[in-house]
């Protein structure tokens, strides 16, 4: 049990089951569940097979009794596994202590706390104390069934009936209300830790545990936005296209009517230092409107914040300041009811091994209230969408898929249920080129019926997906636009590439520097040199023309001569930021 909860919390299965709609109290009724009907299947064979080979044990003890002991018994050992999962987050220590519980509990149990229990100088008191280890009640348990057993074949009458509850020496009824109350307490405890280390749910102040059960979330806005306070300063610094995202922003805060599928209001994660490290402001005031029906895409170099906004976006972490709605609920409060509406392609697939891919889209079509012929249909054209109808492949384990299958199996997910807002991160990593072009297929006709927000380090994914771009850097906007906007506002150069052998390239520097004196060199590499040439000095025909003419005196492998693509854009976009974060 503890293995198995624990399991689902390291491989995040448990957070991606929520962020697809899965609400904590049935997650825990479907969890309690299952162990409950494994361990009294368990515990039925057990006492069947005793009573079977004939042991007194089973025999002569009342049957009302043992199953009392057993029910609660039972109930108390999920209870506990329940309480105890919440400290782990690794199944390998967890299975560890979880056998050093087992064995040493049972080991004491015999050796030392059967010694306690029949020396009568021992204080009953500290026996009652050392009962409240669940190990030790069960023993107790054991202990005196077996007592009355071995009295009552030895007399030739029964074991323990109801009326000896009442004996003295007899410590059935002690246990029993220790482990009943037990039982309820590391429920109510268990489950209050899952709500305070539920980075996705919206408590992790205790006292707004009950609270928030009971607040619903307030249609959007009109409340003063939290750029406000801080966008003077901020604006001042930003390129104008950020600020305007900003002002936007601040107006649909403001404004009754508005139904954005997302607006980030002035978004910050800043991540404590560790080992003498310091803190890192992983996103720096992010503000962001994005309707229904458009794609945003997030370009970033590595590091850049992408995934630390996501994973505020989805619940996984929460901002250290500011916040964001989505379709007016706001993800500090209301992260349970966005879910319900909300579909994610994490950067890594969360997927059980053990369950086939239909079975995992089923699962999360169910949890969208997808039901009958609409549940199959949905189901069967998701994994045709993904090419993972045929040949039943559907049918096949997770386990046996390829990295690809599996990406496009959790695209899948992130789809079921027609989401009205969906993240994905890198959705087409990993993917053949004829599976990305499908994928690309597939984003663009689910983007008609909700927003996307998609992070990327392929700029062909970008210009093919995303009706506007933002180029992310150092946990900031540099710029966003579409990406044509983008192009024309970064890109006013063409893109001058040469190939000579290396001795040659001070030639190419006197031809380039002839066509265009303020020409720049971006890139240089034994002998291939790239150059930007303004737009407003040269002209085409006169590239060309002085190509030819510069290859009757010396040898040019290849050349080249491009617009700006979105790539150039980025780069020059990125640098420039680093460039002036350096110099800050
Ligand atoms: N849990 C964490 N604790 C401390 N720092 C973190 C944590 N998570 C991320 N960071 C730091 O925050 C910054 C942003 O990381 P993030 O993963 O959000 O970037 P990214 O743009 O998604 O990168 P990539 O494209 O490589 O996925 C990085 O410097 C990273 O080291």
């Amino acid at each position: 049990m503890l293995a198995y909860l624990v399991y689902e919390k390291q491989q995040k299965l448990k957070i991606m089951m929520k962020m697809q709609g899965l609400k904590d109290v049935p997650y825990w009724m479907i969890s309690y569940a299952y162990f409950f009907v494994l361990s009294v299947v368990y515990m039925t064979c057990f006492v069947i097979f005793g009573y079977f080979i004939g042991l007194n044990f089973f025999r002569l003890n009342n049957y009302g009794i043992q199953f009392v002991f057993f029910f609660v018994y039972i109930n108390l050992q999920i209870a506990f596994a329940f309480f105890v999962a919440s400290f782990f987050s690794s199944v390998k220590i967890a299975t560890v202590i979880g056998y050093i519980y087992v064995f040493g509990s049972g080991l004491l149990g015999a050796f030392l706390f059967l010694f306690f229990i029949e020396d009568k100088t021992f204080s009953g008191i500290w026996v009652l104390v050392m009962e409240i280890v669940p190990g030790f009640s069960l023993y107790r348990g054991l202990y005196e069934l077996g007592q009355y057993a071995f009295a009552g074949s030895a007399t030739g009458s029964s074991g323990m009936m109801w009326g000896n509850l009442k004996d003295p020496v007899n410590g059935m009824c002690d246990i029993l209300i220790i482990m009943t109350v037990e039982w309820a307490l590391l429920l109510v405890l268990a489950f209050y830790l899952d709500q305070m280390s539920s980075v996705g749910g919206s408590v992790r102040n205790p006292l707004l545990l009950f609270r928030s059960s009971q607040k619903k979330h307030a249609p959007l806005l009109h409340k003063s936005s939290s750029a406000q306070q801080d966008s003077k300063v901020i604006v001042n610094m930003e390129k104008e296209d950020v600020a305007q995202e900003r002002r936007l922003v601040e107006q649909l805060l403001m404004d009754r009517n508005a139904n954005e599928a997302v607006i980030c209001d002035n978004l910050r994660k800043m991540y404590p230092g560790r080992d003498g490290n310091p803190d890192k402001l992983a996103v720096r005031g992010l503000s962001l409107a994005l309707p229904k029906g458009q794609c945003f895409g997030m370009l970033g170099p590595n590091g850049a914040g992408k995934t630390s906004f996501i994973s505020m976006m989805v619940g996984l972490t929460r901002p250290t300041s500011g916040t964001a709605y989505a379709h007016g609920m706001d993800i500090t409060m209301d992260m349970d009811d966005i879910y319900t509406n909300m579909g994610l392609c994490p950067q890594h697939d969360l997927l059980w091994e053990t369950l086939t891919g239909k079975e995992h889209l089923f699962f999360y079509a169910r949890l969208k209230n997808l039901k009958g012929a609409a549940l199959v249909k949905a189901v069967d054209d998701s994994l045709k969408s993904v090419n993972l109808f045929h040949g039943g492949v559907g049918d096949k384990q997770v386990g046996m898929y390829s990295g690809g299958m599996k990406r496009r199996l959790s695209v899948a997910i992130s789809l079921i249920g027609d989401p009205k807002v969906v993240y994905m991160d890198e959705p087409s990593t990993g993917l053949d080129p004829a599976s990305r072009n499908n994928l690309w297929n597939i984003v663009k006709e689910a983007k008609r019926n909700c927003a996307i927000v998609l992070t990327t380090h392929s700029m062909e994914e970008a210009e093919v997906l995303c009706d506007r771009l933002g180029i992310f850097v150092d946990g900031e906007f540099q710029c966003i636009g579409n990406p044509k906007e983008l192009k024309a506002r970064y890109g006013g150069a063409y893109i001058f590439t040469v190939t000579t052998s290396p001795e040659q390239e001070s030639e190419v520097d006197q031809l380039v520097r002839r066509l265009s004196p303020s020409a720049n060199k971006i890139y240089n590499l034994s002998g291939t040199q790239k150059f930007e040439l303004p737009k407003q000095e040269v002209r085409i025909a006169d590239v060309f023309r002085a190509v030819e003419m510069a290859k009757s005196r010396f040898s040019i492998h290849a050349w080249g001569l491009v617009d700006t693509t979105l790539e150039d854009v980025f780069i020059k976009v990125a640098k420039g930021a680093e460039v002036f974060n350096d110099v800050a």
